[in-house]
């Protein structure tokens, strides 16, 4: 009894640690209660006619090695009479029992056919929560997370460890399949021969602990198999995107080391886990076969000798447990295979814990429109906290006017153009936007009035179309096309052989640079935003459409804030307001003639390019 009580509180905390482990994948289960209860009634009425059946066989035996015994009877007079048929001959029962058999064997592949619909419905929409459930988190995410996470590894998670994680239900709905079997065949076994049922429990309890530290093993190795993958989907993400560079610096051979080293250590890490998950099966089924046929040795010269059992129930004793000890196998591989799994559903619980991730903080207040203008007041900024990147900025942008920000290559232009629209938060310090800290509006909300065209442009693998009103999806026709025309993009997508239906290809691969950064400008043009961030967006362009989409920016800046990021001095010269940074802080601001006259920083840029422009 004091077992029993310790076995069941031991499964109980194992049940409640596994609970807690897998939480935040099981909880998804809650959504799909409707197909999950659909899938257990039919397993268990699949598991019911399974032992009816073997109740069936045990008669159908009885009444082929003793017609003269009394025939089983289930209780039930009617049932006792009508369809067993107690008071007939033998001959006639034996007839009725086969079809008894037989009916209950339908029955069965029916209930089965349904379970294991109804059990994959499961799989496919778990792993279909999954990935949404993911794909919300990862949008949750302030922007700075993605700096750090590996896009492979990510890809691999919503894929392959997804895909895991449907193969581990399926396992998991197996094992409760057989185990639901193992129980029926259990009480039969205990009701033919409970003597025999514990020499039997006994022995196949002694190989499973065995067998489990096999399990253990299988486990631990399987978190390597998940490390290896990550890094070889990233590592294959990352040859494919750089697929030019790799042509043109000749390093095929360095690509290919990197390439085949993460691919042999997924190889490596999975020789590992097949060694040790294979052990388990043949070990299990050897131990078995000589468990069984010492039992069959054990009961035919004791229990059948003294009379203790009749001839019929050994053969069904037998029989179920023959049925039986694949069952327990399967039931051991299974435990095996999911052990192995064990790696994906950390990939995938680490991804969606919240505890150790950067989430966005939105604000509640809707943004009204810039009224006045836009103060960054003591602002730090550091993407790591070794470093700091901003330093103690304070910079006004007003309403209406052009805000041009100049320094060298790294000085910190965009990570300080990034605060407006939110892609990072300050460190330490303030931004006010008329007054209220910027924090405190609903992102969606500021966002719709700023515009970014920036240095990476991303262009989708849709039609033209769709990349320029990408973001403004009720802009009319006309405004597309005057969008595109103010950005010079109008003459080239003509040109293209399906127009604005042209396909652009993974990452716009079929467009030029500065076609990209058109269709980008045009993108942006048709948000008519109030704030517009232009990062070095004519830098891909050449001097004709340089000069061109000037123009178009120059109309489309009246009456908006412009904050421009340009290392060519003349896109900014009509600026408003220069502001020159050097290694995080800003070291001039003026007007871009008055800075001049200062023969500081800005005056020293202005020479530089001035005298190359004059070399070329
Ligand atoms: N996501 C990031 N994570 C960590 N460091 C970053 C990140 N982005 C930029 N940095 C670092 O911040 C510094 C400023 O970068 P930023 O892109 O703001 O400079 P920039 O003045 O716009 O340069 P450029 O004119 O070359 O575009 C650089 O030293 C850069 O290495």
């Amino acid at each position: 009894m004091k077992l029993k009580i310790l076995n069941f509180l031991r499964f109980s905390f194992k049940a409640t640690q596994f609970w807690q482990a897998n939480y935040l994948i099981l909880r998804e289960f809650k959504h799909l209660r409707k197909i999950t209860v659909l899938a257990l009634i039919f397993t268990f009425f699949a598991v019911t006619f399974e032992g009816i059946s073997v109740g069936f066989l045990l008669s159908f035996l009885q009444n082929l090695t003793n017609p003269n015994a009394e025939p089983m009877r289930i209780g039930n007079q009617w049932f006792d009479e009508f369809i067993l048929g107690v008071n007939t001959s033998a001959i006639s029962r034996l007839y009725r029992i086969c079809f008894l058999i037989l009916i209950s064997t339908w029955m069965r592949a029916i209930f089965n056919y349904f379970a294991q619909i109804y059990t994959e419905l499961v799989q496919v929409h778990l792993a279909d929560r999954l990935r949404k459930q993911i794909f919300e988190q990862l949008q949750s995410f302030n922007i700075s997370y993605f700096t750090n996470a590996r896009s492979g590894e990510l890809v691999n998670t919503i894929t392959t460890e997804i895909e895991k994680i449907k193969q581990s239900f399926s396992g998991g709905a197996f094992l409760f399949t057989r185990g639901l079997t193992v129980c029926v065949y259990f009480i039969t076994m205990l009701l033919l021969s409970w003597k025999l049922t514990i020499i039997a429990v006994m022995l196949f309890a002694l190989l499973a602990v065995g067998l489990s530290t096999l399990n253990a093993r299988a486990r631990e190795t399987s978190f390597d198999v998940s490390t290896a993958n990550g890094n070889f989907t990233a590592t294959a993400l990352e040859f494919i995107h750089a697929i030019r560079t790799i042509h043109a610096f000749n390093t095929q051979d360095f690509e290919r080391h990197r390439y085949y080293k993460a691919s042999n250590q997924v190889v490596q890490a999975s020789t590992r886990v097949i060694y040790v998950w294979n052990l388990v099966r043949p070990i299990a089924e050897s131990a078995a076969t000589t468990i069984l046929i010492g039992m069959i040795i054990l009961a035919f010269t004791t229990f059948v000798a003294n009379g203790h059992l009749e001839v019929g129930s050994l053969l069904t004793f037998f029989f179920v447990l023959f049925r039986l000890v694949p069952f327990i196998q399967d039931i051991n591989g299974t435990r095996a295979f999911l052990s192995t799994m064990q790696g994906s559903a950390d990939s995938i619980k680490n991804l969606l814990k919240s505890e150790d991730k950067p989430y966005f903080q939105n604000g509640a207040i809707q943004f009204p429109g810039l009224q006045r203008s836009i103060n960054f007041v003591g602002v730090d900024f550091a993407y790591s906290p070794e470093q700091k990147i901003l330093n103690n900025i304070t910079l006004t942008v007003e309403r209406g006017k052009m805000t041009a920000l100049v320094g060298a290559s790294g000085a910190g232009k965009t990570t300080l153009a990034d605060l407006i629209p939110r892609f990072n938060d300050v460190t330490e310090g303030h931004i006010y936007i008329d007054d209220l800290d910027i924090r405190q509006f609903e992102i969606n909300s500021l966002r719709n009035k700023i515009a970014v065209v920036s240095q990476d442009t991303f262009i989708f693998n849709t039609s033209v179309w769709n990349n320029i009103n990408y973001g403004s999806p009720y802009a009319t026709e006309e405004e597309i096309k005057e969008a595109t025309r103010l950005a010079n993009a109008l003459e080239f997508i003509l040109a293209m052989p399906e127009g604005f239906d042209t396909q652009l290809g993974d990452r716009g691969v079929r467009l030029s640079g500065g076609q990209r950064q058109r269709i980008a400008i045009a993108r942006a043009l048709l948000r008519n935003p109030e704030i517009l961030i232009l990062d070095e967006a004519t830098s891909a362009l050449d001097s004709v459409s340089e000069r061109l989409i000037q123009e178009a920016l120059e109309q489309l800046s009246v009456g908006k804030t412009v904050i421009a990021i340009a290392h060519r001095l003349s896109t900014i010269a009509k600026a408003d307001k220069v502001v020159v940074l050097e290694q995080g802080r800003i070291v001039e601001q003026g007007n871009y003639q008055e800075l001049l006259d200062l023969r500081g920083k800005l005056w020293h840029y202005h020479q530089m390019q001035y005298e190359t422009s004059q070399r070329e």
